[in-house]
């Protein structure tokens, strides 16, 4: 059985005081930071650059899941590598050469995930399947935090289940988008195992809302 692991998106943090949310997130016992780069071109918003994570790197000894929502993300790989990001996610349909980004990720000894956008199909990765650690699936529109679950996501979910235990594959499928303690449930019924969560959790008490996603999820 996989590990069930709750990842905060610290996109929704506090940025003048993103130290004491991070120290907050990880005395209540996350499995992982979740940061979202943005370029304003692949999504319409400018978020972190990766020297941001190598910044985060200095605070935590946590694992650090790097989410590329940028084109052209074979321009920023080697530097989010050296920056110290543990899994790396690449959105298909941001690059023509997704199968080589994932062998460089590997090379480098890092987790490589690849994403799937609401509108792209699971048959699209069918041939990465096999090679992929990480299976992200966007379970809202990527680009802001705050936006309600897409339900139709669940089956995509599911799919990707199916798949990994009718081939003996290895990937974890992570969520990611309007995660509460609702849809948490759904998605780990479904098959997800990693989940990250935003709004739900910095916009609130922070250790509170942990608590309850991982109380949702026993
Ligand atoms: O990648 C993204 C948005 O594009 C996410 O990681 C958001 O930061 C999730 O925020 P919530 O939906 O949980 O508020
Ligand atoms: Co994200």
């Amino acid at each position: 059985m996989v590990k069930q692991m709750i990842a905060p998106s610290i996109l929704s943090a506090q940025r003048l005081n993103l130290q004491a949310d991070i120290d907050q997130a990880v005395a209540a016992g996350v499995d992982m930071l979740h940061i979202d780069l943005m370029d304003g071109v692949f999504v319409p918003t400018l978020s972190f650059g990766p020297a941001f994570i190598k910044d985060i790197r200095t605070i935590t000894q946590v694992p650090l899941d790097a989410h590329l929502m940028v084109c052209n993300p074979e321009h920023y790989l080697d530097e989010v590598i050296a920056a110290g990001a543990d899994l790396i996610n690449v959105h298909v349909e941001s690059t023509q050469h997704i199968f080589r980004l994932i062998q460089l990720i590997h090379a480098a000894h890092k987790k490589a995930g690849v994403v799937l956008n609401p509108g792209t199909a699971v048959t699209t990765i069918a041939p990465l399947l096999a090679t992929v650690d990480n299976v992200l699936v966007m379970t809202v529109n990527p680009g802001f935090g705050g936006q309600a679950f897409i339900d139709a996501m669940l089956e995509k979910i599911q799919q990707l289940a199916q798949l990994k235990a009718q081939h003996n594959y290895n990937y974890t499928i992570e969520v990611d988008g309007g995660i509460n303690d609702q849809t948490i449930q759904q998605c780990a019924q479904a098959g997800a195992n990693i989940f990250v969560a935003g709004s739900y959790i910095f916009d609130h008490q922070i250790a509170s809302q942990i608590q309850k996603l991982q109380q949702a999820l026993k």
